[in-house]
């Protein structure tokens, strides 16, 4: 017999029913909420008379649509359409007796920055979110993933979920990652190298030395992407880093609940001889500071390269260069550094942490964002804010030049009022660069904190190796 992978084995522990056709029940663990997806699916329980089945494992949080400035309480300073999503979350966690942060909390923030924080995300888990973002989770070895709004109302009735299993995908980076180069580089890197369908199909588990030395922010920073791939799901295995930063969490186990927690953590990993349906592999040391140039995540190059041209291109892929490239506003053959950015957007779950924080703030320290540039650092969550104030990391940057702003999905998506003007640039810390996706008409370049904040020093894409 040959070995499980860690997916199998999550997939093992959680598996309720196998039906001829290979569809299956799964038991869910932990399922978190947000405002935009829920809505419907509440309305469905109401509607026919059902309760959620399991309040204590469901846990809620408002976070695209709430603006990030003060006075968000008064929600007189929402649009319409986010007032009535987030009043609806409101009243929903309150009739149906679920966990609940609402923005007047200090742990209100990012749904996926909020469940591993507060220790609702624990490795061995299955962990479902009505948001594609959930693959964030997977960091801790859970398998976690997103779902539609009418599996939310499956989830929040049975507390199982219908699937059928994907195919295990192994993404290795082996060796140690250059100065200037971060989990953000090594994600936008594999993308860059496999395309958003690469991953169609499979689950993903990022392994190899790289990705062991990273902090588990920055696995969450690897993990949130996997999405961008194309993946169902992102996977790394436990180690004792997340053992670490799990303990003490106020949701995580305690005491004797704790001691077999870890003890079945402890066999979370794939077999050596377990088997792989596709491989990747990447060496850490070719992986530059990268950003991208186009409106899709594939679109990534080193910031050494130049704009590519649609005929450097193959197949659909030509016609979709040419278009990026009109709506990007940028010229084949220009220097991606000679790209000249309208604002810096420094948060989101991708990198809206505090380490993410921390690394933006060590580049602008002392140093202004450039003439006619603004700047925003939006924390991921309340906590996240609180400790970087704590540090005087704020302080850092509003000296700069930066907005401090209140936890939320800010201008990571326009669906509340951080957005881009049309025709606007922005150096972005966030995953998704659409057309629009950051406001209409406004332009995304998808790179890590530490080359945003270079980006803002200069006034245009730079080498974070030159600055530092
Ligand atoms: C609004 C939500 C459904 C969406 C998602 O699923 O990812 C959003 O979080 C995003 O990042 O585009
Ligand atoms: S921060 Fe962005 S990617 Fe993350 S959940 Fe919010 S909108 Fe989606």
């Amino acid at each position: 017999m040959t070995g499980k992978t860690l997916y199998d084995k999550i997939w093992d522990a959680h598996l309720v029913d196998q039906a001829e056709d290979g569809t299956c029940l799964l038991y869910i663990d932990r399922h978190l909420v947000h405002e935009v997806t829920s809505p419907q699916a509440f309305e469905g329980l109401r509607m026919s008379g059902r309760k959620v089945h399991s309040p204590d494992k469901t846990i809620a949080v408002p976070d695209h649509n709430v603006p990030t400035t003060e006075g968000r309480e008064n929600v007189a300073n929402m649009t319409e359409e986010s007032r009535i999503q987030v009043q609806a979350l409101d009243k929903n966690a309150r009739d149906f007796g679920i966990h609940y942060y609402p923005v007047s909390d200090v742990r209100q923030g990012i749904v996926h920055i909020v469940g591993p924080e507060q220790g609702w995300t624990l490795p061995g888990m299955t962990v479902v979110c009505g948001d594609s973002h959930t693959a964030t989770h997977g960091a801790f070895g859970a398998l976690a993933h997103g779902i539609g709004t009418s599996e939310v109302e499956h989830v929040l009735a049975t507390q199982t979920l219908i699937q059928k299993k994907s195919k295990n995908m192994k993404v290795e980076i082996t060796g140690k990652l250059a100065p200037g180069v971060t989990a953000k580089d090594i994600t936008l890197a594999v993308i860059g190298k496999t395309g958003t369908a690469g991953g169609t199909g499979y689950v993903i588990e990022y392994c190899g030395e790289a990705i062991r030395d990273l902090s588990m922010e920055g696995r969450m920073t690897v993990c949130n992407m996997a999405i961008e791939g194309g993946a169902r799901a992102g996977l790394i295995a436990p180690d004792e880093k997340t053992f670490e930063y799990v303990k003490g969490r106020p949701h995580a186990p305690k005491g004797a609940q704790w001691e077999a927690a870890l003890a079945w953590w402890k066999t979370l990993y794939s077999d050596d001889d377990a088997h792989w349906d596709k491989v990747v592999t990447i060496a850490a040391e070719d992986i530059a500071p990268v950003v991208t140039w186009g409106t899709s995540p594939e679109d990534v190059l080193p910031i050494t390269g130049t704009v590519p041209a649609p005929e450097d291109f193959a197949g659909g892929k030509v016609d979709a260069a040419r278009r990026s490239l009109d709506y990007m506003g940028l010229e084949p053959g220009m220097a991606l550094t000679d790209i000249k950015v309208d604002a810096v957007f420094i948060g989101s779950c991708t990198n809206g942490r505090i380490e993410d924080l921390r690394a933006a703030a060590a580049i602008l320290k002392g140093k202004k964002l450039a003439p006619g540039v603004r700047g925003m650092v939006v924390p991921g969550s309340g906590l996240v804010r609180a400790q970087a104030e704590e540090e005087g990391l704020d302080v850092i940057f509003k000296e700069a030049g930066f907005e401090w702003r209140l936890a939320g999905c800010s201008m990571c998506l326009g669906m509340n009022p951080d957005q881009l003007a049309p025709g606007e640039r922005c150096a972005a810390t966030s995953n998704r660069n659409f057309e629009g996706r950051m406001g209409r008409g406004g332009r995304t370049h998808l790179m890590s904190p530490v080359m945003a904040a270079a980006a803002a020093v200069t006034g245009h894409l730079t080498d974070v190796r030159e600055l530092t």
